[in-house]
């Protein structure tokens, strides 16, 4: 495989699938490089795994080739696990990574820091024409910040401190934020499907 497709329109999950990606020599390409314009899946499932499913089986059947989703965001223990699957959409419909950020922030006001244990959590689901769609979860544990910290990634993570860390997975460059987040725990899982499933 020299070329996957990513079901996403989400560019900063798109860079951070090229860091994991490219130095396998694989090209990552996304629903944002396509000449068809592809509407947007609803994602219903209750679970990150099920809404990775939808997404994948969708869009693979769609173009009959390989694909690869990710559903992921972030639970915060303090707020019964909240966003979770609804991180993308937390402050509302419209996918405002500030507003969630904001949100998240005055829901924990006045929490202290050993209350503020969050996680990212990541299902990755690959879809080829005719198999079985598989599907890996991974991890990354942390605490929430008071503040924003950091410019680089995307959603939560100027705001996210990873366990053992002293900085925000913002402050982080892309290669370190690989090696350690839950979207590449969960690649690293798969990495042996892609060209054996
Ligand atoms: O469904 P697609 O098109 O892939 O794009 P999306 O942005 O809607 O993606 P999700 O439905 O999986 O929602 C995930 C949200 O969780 C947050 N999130 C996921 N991974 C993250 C990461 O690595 N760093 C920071 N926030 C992340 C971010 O707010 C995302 O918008
Ligand atoms: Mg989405």
């Amino acid at each position: 495989m020299n070329k996957i497709l990513i079901a996403t329109k989400n560019q900063g999950k798109v860079e951070d699938f090229k860091v994991l990606f490219e130095p396998k020599g694989i090209e990552v390409v996304s629903l944002l490089d396509l000449d068809q314009t592809i509407s947007n899946i609803e994602e219903t499932g209750k679970t990150f795994s099920e809404n990775a499913i939808l997404k994948s089986e969708a869009i693979s059947s769609l173009l009959k080739i390989p694909v690869i989703s990710d559903d992921s965001g972030l639970e915060i223990d303090a707020l019964d696990g909240e966003p979770g699957v609804y991180s993308a959409r937390y402050a509302g419909l419209e996918k405002d990574d500030q507003a969630n950020i904001d949100k998240v922030l005055s829901n924990l006001k006045g929490i202290n820091e050993n209350a503020r244990s969050a996680r990212f959590v990541c299902a990755i689901a690959l879809s080829k024409p005719g198999k079985d769609t598989s599907v890996e979860l991974g991890y990354c544990e942390g605490t929430i910040l008071t503040e924003r910290r950091g410019k680089n990634g995307f959603g939560y993570d100027p705001i996210f401190k990873p366990l053992g860390y002293n900085c925000s997975m913002a402050e982080l460059s892309p290669d370190e934020k690989a090696a350690i987040s839950h979207r590449g725990n969960a690649l690293r899982k798969i990495a042996d499907w892609l060209d054996k499933r």
